[in-house]
């Protein structure tokens, strides 16, 4: 796994995006999503591949991916966890057959419960470093894919689980009250960084960024609808179905066109933390390591076991 993790920086770096989306050779739009020597009775209608930690089902009639995220409790996205999504994405990512991608989490009533709190605290200032560079990665790797992404958020998803939500392109919300969605950082005493707030606003705005960033709220399905943090909120049972339909929708524009059209969106957010990983990664080692944000991490892991008692 360290041979796999110290490869993610070198290789999978994402620069260039709008350039590798115009050439013909790139671009999913030229790819056939079956190759044509199969004939229907021949194909392969589905794949699945499993790491211990994200399960990756792929229609390769529809070119759709399903990945549940399956690390207990609560997908907490620890280095391990980020790194095989990383690997994960990446292959998908280069599959020809793979057009859609939906993500959903395997694990009851959490999406995912952000970063993992255990790997920012106690911890030396490398291995918060390495760490942070595999968020990093996680989300340049989501936020600048070819493919279509939906988000089948069913069950709650606080900070780093909603920012991986806000990466996709559209996000369907499980419509049970006991579940929530946001940026709650400030709430531990740690401060979203700037690419999170980017994100946020890119998505729900300035003015509801500052009151959800600030506040570090987080948002009932219904309330996340209203401020257009969720695209739709839907039956619990009927998430998946609702992603499924929702991809289909994407899929049927012209691929070519809407790679360029998302690229154009989201490339001055891509490069300004492109052109400053490093020095976000020293932010983050020096800002997470000071002994007032550890005892600040520490109170709120303690708050964490005493709702549990
Ligand atoms: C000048 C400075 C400028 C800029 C700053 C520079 C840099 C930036 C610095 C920092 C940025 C950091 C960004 C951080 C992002 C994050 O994602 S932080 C994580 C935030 N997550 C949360 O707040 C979620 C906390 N968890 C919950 O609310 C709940 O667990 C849940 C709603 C997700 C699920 O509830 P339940 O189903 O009831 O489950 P339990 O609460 O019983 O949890 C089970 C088990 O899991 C442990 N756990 C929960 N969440 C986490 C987590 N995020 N990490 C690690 N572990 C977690 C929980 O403690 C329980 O453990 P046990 O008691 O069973 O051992």
């Amino acid at each position: 796994m360290m041979a796999v993790r110290s490869c993610l920086g070198v290789k999978f770096g994402v620069s260039g995006l709008l350039s590798q989306l115009t050439s013909s050779t790139r671009h999913h739009g030229s790819r056939p999503c079956v190759s044509p020597i199969l004939t229907p009775q021949h194909r392969n209608t589905s794949s699945s591949s499993t790491s211990s930690k994200v399960k990756v089902d792929l229609d390769q009639n529809t070119g759709v991916a399903v990945m549940h995220m399956q690390s207990p409790p609560v997908n907490s996205l620890s280095l391990d966890f980020i790194t095989e999504l990383c690997i994960s994405l990446e292959k998908l990512e280069m599959d020809k057959g793979c057009r859609g991608l939906i993500i959903t989490s395997s694990q009851p009533k959490v999406f995912s419960a952000g970063l993992d709190i255990l790997e920012m605290y106690g911890k030396s200032p490398e291995r918060c470093g390495e760490f942070w560079k595999s968020v990093q990665e996680l989300w340049l790797k989501l936020y600048s894919s070819n493919m279509v992404t939906i988000a089948a958020v069913n069950g709650s998803s606080p900070a780093g689980g909603c920012l991986m939500a806000l990466t996709c392109d559209y996000r369907i919300m499980a419509d049970n009250p006991a579940y929530s969605i946001g940026l709650n950082e400030t709430q531990l005493g740690i401060v979203a960084p700037f690419w999170f707030k980017d994100t946020l606003m890119n998505t729900i705005g300035l003015r509801n960024s500052e009151m959800a960033l600030q506040l570090g709220l987080l948002y009932k399905p219904q309330d996340a609808l209203k401020v257009g943090l969720v695209d739709q909120v839907v039956p619990e049972d009927q998430v998946l179905p609702a992603a499924v339909k929702s991809v289909n929708k994407w899929l049927a524009v012209p691929e070519h066109a809407r790679q360029i059209t998302k690229s154009m969106m989201r490339k001055s957010t891509i490069d300004r933390l492109t052109s400053n990983r490093e020095a976000d990664i020293q932010n983050f080692v020096s800002f997470i390591t000071r002994e007032s944000i550890q005892k600040s991490l520490r109170g709120y892991m303690e708050l964490l076991k005493q709702k549990k008692a």
